[in-house]
C-alpha cells in the first residue's frame, strides 16, 4: 500500500527579500498558513498591515494573507521551511535555526548560488549546519515579481527523497505555479548557481552592444561549461535540460528583469565593477559565484573559460574588451560539451 503523501499546513519562509516574499504569497494561495521571516522591522510590518513589501516588491499588493514575524523561532516551527535569503548568508541562518528545528523537518533552499568561502553548494551547507533536516530545493525560471503577481510560471523542486519531492510541489502548485517534482539536488543547484554567472557574461555583451549573434554563442557555449561541472558532480545530464537549467537559463540571460544580467550590461556600458558594489546594486549572486566557481573548476581541471573571464572582471583584474579577445583567441577544437 502506498504511503499517504505528506501535507504541509504551515510554511515558513525565511528571508523577506523579493522571492522570499514571493514564495510566501505562493503558499497563501496555495493554501497553507504562510510564516514570513524578515529581519527588517519595517518590512514585516508593512506585510503585516497588509501594503505589501515595498522595498523589495515595489508596487505589488498582497491579496493573499501572510503572517509576517522577526522571530525565527516561530517561523521554525512550521511543517515546511523554504531558505530564502542570498547564498553568502545561508550558513549563519542555519546556525540561527540549527536549536529551532524539529528532526526531519523539510528544508527546500532556495538560493542560487555557491558558498564563496568554503565552495560549497547550498545542500552542502546544509548538511553541515542543520543535519536533522531533509534537504530540498526550488528552482526554475521564476522572478519574484512575476511569480508575486500571479503570472504563471513552471519550477523544479528536487530532493533526493521522491516522496519528498512530491509533496513539496503539491504543496506548493497554484493554478499559475506549476512545480515539477525531481530526484536529482545537485544538478538543480548547479544549474541555478551558475546560470547567474553567465547572465553577468551575457549582459555584459549586451552591454557592450557586440550583438545577438554574440550572446547566443556566449550562452551557448557557456552551457557547455555548466554541463561539463555538473557532469564532473555526477549529476543527471537531463537535468539541465530543464526548468532548472536551460529553462532558467533562458530567462535570466535575455531579460533586463534578471539582476544578474543587469549588472553585466552596467558592466558592458563601462561601469567599474567597483562602483557598482559601491553604490549597492541589487543582488546579482554571480558575483559572489564566479570567483568560486572559477576556484573549483581549476581544481576540478574543468575547462570553464566563460566563468574564468567572469570571475577576473567582477575581480576588477580583466577589461572586457581583453576577455572577448581571450576567448576567441583560444585555440580551435571540437564542439563537444
Ligand atoms: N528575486 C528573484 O526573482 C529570485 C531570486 N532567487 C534567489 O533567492 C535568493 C534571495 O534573493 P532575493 O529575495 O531576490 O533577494 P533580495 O535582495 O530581494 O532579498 C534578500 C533578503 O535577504 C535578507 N538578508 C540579507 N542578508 C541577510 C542575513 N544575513 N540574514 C537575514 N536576512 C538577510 C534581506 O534583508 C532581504 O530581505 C537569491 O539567492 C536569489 O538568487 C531565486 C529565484 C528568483
Ligand atoms: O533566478 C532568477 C529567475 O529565475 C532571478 O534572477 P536574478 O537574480 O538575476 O534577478
Amino acid at each position: 500500500m502506498r504511503a499517504a503523501m505528506e501535507r504541509f499546513e504551515t510554511i515558513g519562509i525565511i528571508g523577506a527579500g523579493a522571492w522570499g516574499s514571493a514564495l510566501a504569497l505562493v503558499a497563501a494561495r496555495a493554501g497553507k498558513k504562510a510564516i514570513l521571516w524578515g529581519r527588517d522591522a519595517e518590512t514585516v510590518a508593512s506585510v503585516n498591515a497588509g501594503t505589501g513589501n515595498p522595498r523589495y516588491l515595489p508596487g505589488i499588493a498582497f491579496k493573499e494573507a501572510v503572517s509576517a514575524t522577526t522571530d525565527l523561532a516561530e517561523a521554525a516551527r512550521a511543517n515546511l521551511l523554504l531558505l530564502v535569503t542570498p547564498a553568502q548568508t545561508l550558513r549563519a541562518i542555519l546556525r540561527d535555526l540549527a536549536p529551532l528545528v524539529a528532526e526531519g523537518t523539510p528544508v527546500v533552499l532556495c538560493a542560487k548560488g555557491i558558498e564563496r568561502a568554503t565552495g560549497r553548494l547550498m545542500s552542502e551547507v546544509l548538511a553541515e549546519e542543520l543535519p536533522q533536516a531533509r534537504p530540498a530545493a526550488l528552482s526554475g525560471p521564476s522572478f519574484a515579481s512575476d511569480v508575486a503577481k500571479g503570472l504563471p510560471t513552471a519550477v523544479t523542486v528536487a530532493s533526493p527523497d521522491g516522496a519528498l519531492a512530491d509533496a513539496i510541489a503539491d504543496g506548493l502548485s497554484t493554478p499559475a505555479f506549476r512545480p515539477y517534482a525531481a530526484t536529482d539536488l545537485i544538478g538543480v543547484e548547479i544549474g541555478g548557481a551558475l546560470k547567474n554567472v553567465l547572465a553577468i557574461a551575457a549582459g555584459a555583451v549586451a552591454g557592450a552592444r557586440l550583438g545577438k549573434s554574440a550572446e547566443a554563442a556566449l550562452i551557448a557555449r557557456g552551457f557547455a561549461e555548466i554541463r561539463r561541472f555538473s557532469r564532473n558532480r555526477r549529476a543527471e545530464p537531463e537535468t539541465l535540460m530543464g526548468l532548472s537549467g536551460l529553462g532558467d537559463l533562458m530567462l535570466t540571460c535575455s531579460s533586463v528583469q534578471s539582476r544578474n544580467y543587469a549588472f553585466g550590461i552596467r558592466i558592458g556600458e563601462g561601469a567599474a565593477v567597483a562602483d557598482l558594489l559601491a553604490e549597492g546594486c541589487p543582488l546579482a549572486e554571480g558575483a559572489m559565484t564566479a570567483p568560486v566557481a572559477r576556484d573549483l573548476a581549476r581544481v576540478e581541471a574543468i575547462d570553464m573559460p566563460i566563468t574564468e573571464v567572469v570571475a577576473e572582471i567582477v575581480e576588477g583584474s580583466l577589461a572586457l574588451d581583453a576577455a572577448i579577445d581571450r576567448l576567441m583567441r583560444r585555440p580551435l577544437k571540437r564542439e563537444e560539451a
